[in-house]
This record gives C-alpha cells, structure tokens and sequence, in this order.
C-alpha cells in the first residue's frame, strides 16, 4: 500500500513537474520556430505582364541585404502588374508551412502614395486542383495590405489568409478544397497592388519569416491529458489488481478461518462429550445433568408433569472388587451402565452418580411408574448373564419429586429409601417416605 502511494506519489510530482515545464516553456518561446525565405534558400524572379497583354518592364536584383524588384507599369495591360516571385519548390515538392501560424514581412513599397498596397501570395500546390503545366492552378492563399517604406517587420497571422475567389470560380474548385492552405507552398508572391496606376514602382524585401511552434498548444494539451489519462488508467488498473488481490486473500483467510473454527468447533464438541459424559461407563456424570436437573424440575412443575428418580446402588461391589481386581470390577460397571441405558426410555437421564451408585431421572413419570421401572432393573439386573458367572444384585430407591422441593431435598430423600433397601436386605426396591 505504501510502495503504491508512493509510486503515486512520484508520478503526480512527475506528471505537474512536465506539465508545468511544458506549458512555462510553451509560453517563454521554448517551442517557438522560424524559417527565414531569403535569396540563398529560394530562387527569385520578378515577373511583370509583359508576358501577357501588357506592357510593363520589371528588373530585379540581390544587393547581399535585400531583394530589390524594379517597376515600369505600363498602361497597356488589362490587370497591369509587377512582382518579385520566390521559387521554393524541388519538382513540385514546396515547403510544409502548415505548422507555422503567421508570417512576418519587412518589405518597402516605393509607390505613388503611402496607402498603395501589395499582395502577399502563398501559392500551394496540391494535384487536387493543381496541374504542372499551370502555374496559376496553384492554389492563391492570399493577403493584401500597404506596408510603406521604413516601416520595419509586420507580423501577420496565416489565418488572414484567403483563397481568392476568382481562382476558386475559374478553376471550379470544389467547397472541400476552397480554403487556405499551406501544406504544399511552392512559391511566394509579393506583387502590385489590385488597381495599380502607370508608373515607377519598386518592392524592395528585406526579411520574410514565418513563425510556427515545434509544439502546438494544442498539441501540448493533448499530450499533458494523455499522459494524465495513461497514469489515471494505470494507477486505477493497478489499485484494481491490488484490491482484488486483498480480496482473494481475504477470502481464502476467512475460508481458513472457517475450516479452523469448523474444527475448533468439532473438538469442543468432543470435550464437551469427555466432559459431559462417565468416561467408565458410557453415561452422563453428575456434572451433565446439572443444569439439565434444573430445566426438568422447572418444567415439570410449570407443567404438571410428574418427575421421578430411582436411585440404583450395586451391592457388595467390594466382594466384586476383591475377586476381580479393580480391572474387572470396571469391566462390571461399564457393562452395568450399558444395561441400564440400553433399559431406559429415550426421556429417561442415566448418570453415573459415583463410584457404584446410578441415578436415573425419569421424567413424566410418577411414583408408580418409577416403582415399576425399579422393579424391572433390579430383577434384569438380577438374572443378567453377568461375566465370569458373576451374580449381581442391586438396591433401589424410588422417590418423587415433590413440587417446590430442593432438588438436594429431591435426591436425598431418594438416597434415604435406597439406604432403607440396602437396611433390608438388599436386592430390593424401595420407595421414600415423605
Ligand atoms: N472397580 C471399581 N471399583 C469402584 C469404583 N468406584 C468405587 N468402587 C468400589 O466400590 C466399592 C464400594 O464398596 P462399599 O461402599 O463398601 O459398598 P459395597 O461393597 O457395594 O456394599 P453395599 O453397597 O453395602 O452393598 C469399594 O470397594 C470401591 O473401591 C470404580 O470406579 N471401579
């Protein structure tokens, strides 16, 4: 548990650690990237509309700093025009500027008026729309706007480009393939305004840069919420592993318990039948029937149930004894206490009371009725084939328990009519007197 909230721990240190470095660096510039155009990365040419239905003259020249486009506008054209063209193709293959978001300028326009404008081409090709052989099918992502002479870099985000609508509409440009686009950029144009009067002009370009990010914010966002997702995913999988582990343990300590209790429970029950029971003879002993004496007496006077007790006694035990040994004077009470219970009715308790003495309690059972029973277990008793051809007798007393009595008075009183057995005679049954 400690090792996993530690390793929790550790990650989310890690994880706040990236993020804020990321994002921090993100916003100082740590991602940012340019590319500079210039005359060493790109072919340049100046191209006018002489080539077409016009007449005006262009020259252009590198000086080590700038780029400096030279205009005679001629009133002959339709759509007169001048402009320096940046060649950054190799067969068709431009620059991938989609990762860029904006393009700084510093060119002076030499015009008739401050306000005069120019046009920025971005021009991609894509044989989508695109044919080798026609320069003006590749795509016009375009801006327009009067830059003026001296006024140093003007910085201006990509997404001010558009597609000019004339070349969407000559081209028949489906809607999917009309927007700006900067994947494929073969060439930059920056030429004369729209509606350009005769006369001298001159573009002179001295930096053009896009800017772009090595890492989008966007991006950026999208790799902090998968790193945060992965290690929610992996703490959760792993917190999941480790519960169901607890729980299997868990299950298979209760199941051990349960055994362990199951066996507990089968070796108290054992001890409870050791220490319930006359280990000699096989019958209860004095201390089972204890509280069990109590329950009777209690019911049986709620009740109105008789309870009565006979009260066995083996005579002259110590002549058994004496002939015997001890060994077999046990093997005579052992086998005595099986006839009596095997005499007994199911409701009757038979207790080993001590030494050669037996009780047994015969609920719902009156005077009479225990006389009776005496009778009978004295005369079995009497004419059992006793081992070694013994002849054995017993002396009963019979007694009945008389409601509200002690139940020690109950006992003595049937101890008192067996002694009167034993006074006359023995092997005989006697009742007690009250
Ligand atoms: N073998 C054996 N003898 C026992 C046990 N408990 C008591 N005895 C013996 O039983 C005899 C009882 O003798 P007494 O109380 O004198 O009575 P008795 O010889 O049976 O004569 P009466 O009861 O007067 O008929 C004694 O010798 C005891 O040692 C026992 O668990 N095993």
């Amino acid at each position: 548990m400690d090792k996993l909230r530690r390793r929790v721990r550790v990650a989310a240190y890690f994880l706040l650690t990236f993020s804020l470095l990321t994002f921090l660096l993100h916003y100082v510039g740590g991602f940012d990237k340019e590319l500079s155009i210039n005359a060493r990365n790109a072919a340049y040419v100046s191209i006018d509309d002489s080539a077409q239905d016009g007449n005006s003259q262009s020259s252009i020249d590198f000086d080590g700093e700038s780029i400096a486009l030279n205009c005679e506008i001629g009133a002959k054209g339709k759509w007169p025009f001048c402009e320096i063209s940046l060649a950054l193709d190799d067969n068709f293959h431009g620059l991938d500027l989609s990762s860029y978001h904006s393009i700084g300028i510093d060119v002076d326009y030499y015009s008739l008026n401050d306000d005069e404008r120019l046009r920025i081409y971005l021009r991609n090709f894509d044989p989508e729309y695109s044919t080798e052989d026609d320069p003006v099918s590749y795509k016009f992502n375009a801006i327009e706007y009067a830059p003026g002479v001296g006024n140093g870099m003007k910085v201006i985000p990509l997404k001010s480009y558009q597609v000019l609508s004339w070349w969407i509409a000559d081209y028949e440009v489906p809607i999917e393939n009309a927007g700006p686009q900067f994947d494929n950029i073969v060439q930059i144009e920056i030429a004369t305004g729209s509606y350009i009067k005769p006369a001298n002009y001159a573009i002179r370009l001295n930096r053009l840069v896009f800017y772009g990010h090595w890492l989008s914010e966007a991006t950026l966002l999208r790799l902090n919420i998968l790193m945060w997702g992965f290690a929610a995913i992996y703490f959760l999988i792993n917190e999941r592993r480790r519960l169901a582990e607890q729980v299997s343990e868990m299950v298979a300590k209760s199941e051990y318990l349960k055994q362990a209790n199951q066996h507990l429970y089968q070796e108290s029950l054992a001890f409870k039948e050791l220490a319930y029971t006359d280990n000699l003879t096989g019958t209860q002993n004095r201390h089972a029937v204890d509280c069990w004496l109590r329950d009777i007496v209690d019911f049986s006077q709620r009740n109105c149930h008789a309870l009565s007790m006979v009260y066995i006694d083996i005579d002259f035990f110590k002549k058994i004894n004496d002939s015997l040994g001890h060994h077999g004077g046990d093997e005579v009470l052992k086998e005595f206490g099986r006839v009596l219970n095997l005499r007994s009715r199911k409701t009757d308790v038979v207790v080993r009371w001590g030494g050669e003495e037996f009780i047994i309690f015969c609920p719902a059972t009156n005077l009479r009725g225990a006389k009776e029973f005496a009778e009978m277990v004295r005369m079995i008793v009497e004419s059992y084939q006793w081992a070694n051809g013994l002849y054995i007798t017993c002396s009963v007393g019979v007694t009945e328990y008389i409601p509200g009595e002690d139940i020690e008075d109950f006992i003595q009183r049937a101890d008192s009519a067996l002694y009167k057995a034993k006074k006359q005679g023995r092997n005989r049954v006697e009742e007690a007197t009250v």
